[in-house]
């Protein structure tokens, strides 16, 4: 398990990460979020050990991390670092030997995932001809040369096809189900949403929200949908419930306290009382509605 305890980093006046802890278990993927500028690809390369520490620390399996941990983690950094002249192949083992593969192994690594990844008829190909995403591909294939005992990857999924997405989808969790700790971060809440197992959500350098994805819907208040055969207006006027939004017989609600089972009846024997109800129906909070009221 990767541990961060109270990762701080500064830039000159500004604090760029501020007091940061959170836990990437083994098994499981945890998504790293956060507006621009939050502090996640800072947090990422102190973590890789690439920037300066100010404050707190980093932990491998429950001990301070070392440069030799460091060297068998997977690191897929923002700026994607690739050489364009040269041949991808070349490139990947070139990249595969400076974290401590022999040239045959690397190769061999280099040729089975540039075929996992659709790219076997371009190995020969020098980088500056491939398009962005296939680039973005083979810095993906880089960080997983060595079999890496953890895997830090920032914005893995930005620039990727769907079927590339998918193919990293596969792999992210072919890496967890072998135990791997993954922490990677992006914009595209709806992927976290579907992948993630757990949650890191940064705000202005802190942590404003951790935990298992699930967990943190529950923090938030139950939502449920109502569907009647008219005008669902006549919700605005029942207490305990924050009414989200109404369209025409639709209507989406929040309990805002009081007992839910009693608002829940009133709302059913409330919609009867009118004609039919459709249907009322729990209904799972979207991650961007978390997201947004934990870092409002
Ligand atoms: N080398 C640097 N020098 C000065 N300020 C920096 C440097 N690197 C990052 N910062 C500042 O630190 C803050 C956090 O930046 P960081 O890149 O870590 O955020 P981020 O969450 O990765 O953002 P994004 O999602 O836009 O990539 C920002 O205010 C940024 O301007």
């Amino acid at each position: 398990m990767i541990q961060t305890r109270g990762l701080t980093r500064r830039f000159g006046e500004v604090t760029a990460v501020d007091d940061v802890s959170f836990d990437v278990p083994r098994g499981l993927l945890t998504g790293f979020v956060g507006g621009n500028g939050a502090g996640k690809t800072t947090t990422m390369r102190m973590v890789m050990g690439l920037l300066g520490i100010h404050g707190g620390e980093v932990l491998w399996d429950g001990r301070a991390i070392t440069a030799a941990d460091r060297r068998r983690f997977g690191y897929m950094p923002e700026e994607r670092g690739l050489y364009p002249k040269q041949k991808i192949v070349d490139q990947l083992v070139y990249l595969g030997e400076l974290s401590g593969l022999p040239a045959g192994r690397a190769r061999r690594s280099a040729l089975s995932h540039l075929e996992r990844f659709g790219l076997a008829d371009r190995a020969g190909d020098r980088v500056e001809k491939l398009s962005l995403g296939n680039q973005q591909r083979v810095q993906i294939i880089a960080a997983l040369m060595n079999s890496p005992t953890a895997l830090i990857l920032d914005e893995p999924f930005s620039g990727l096809d769907p079927r590339a997405v998918d193919s990293m989808v596969d792999l992210l969790r072919e890496e967890t189900a072998r135990d791997t700790p993954v922490l990677f971060s992006s914009h595209q809440l709806d992927l976290v949403e579907q992948l993630c197992d757990r949650l890191v959500v940064l705000a202005a350098g802190r942590v404003v929200a951790q935990g298992a994805v699930e967990e943190l819907r529950a923090r938030g208040p139950e939502r449920l949908r109502l569907v009647t055969d008219r005008d669902a207006g006549w919700v605005r006027d029942l207490r305990g419930l924050h009414v989200v939004d109404v369209d025409g017989p639709v209507a989406l609600l929040e309990l805002t306290g009081g007992d839910g089972d009693d608002v829940r009846r009133t709302l059913l024997q409330e919609g009867l009382g009118r004609g039919e109800v459709r249907e009322l129906a729990r209904v799972t909070t979207p991650l961007a509605e978390i997201y947004r009221e934990v870092t409002a």
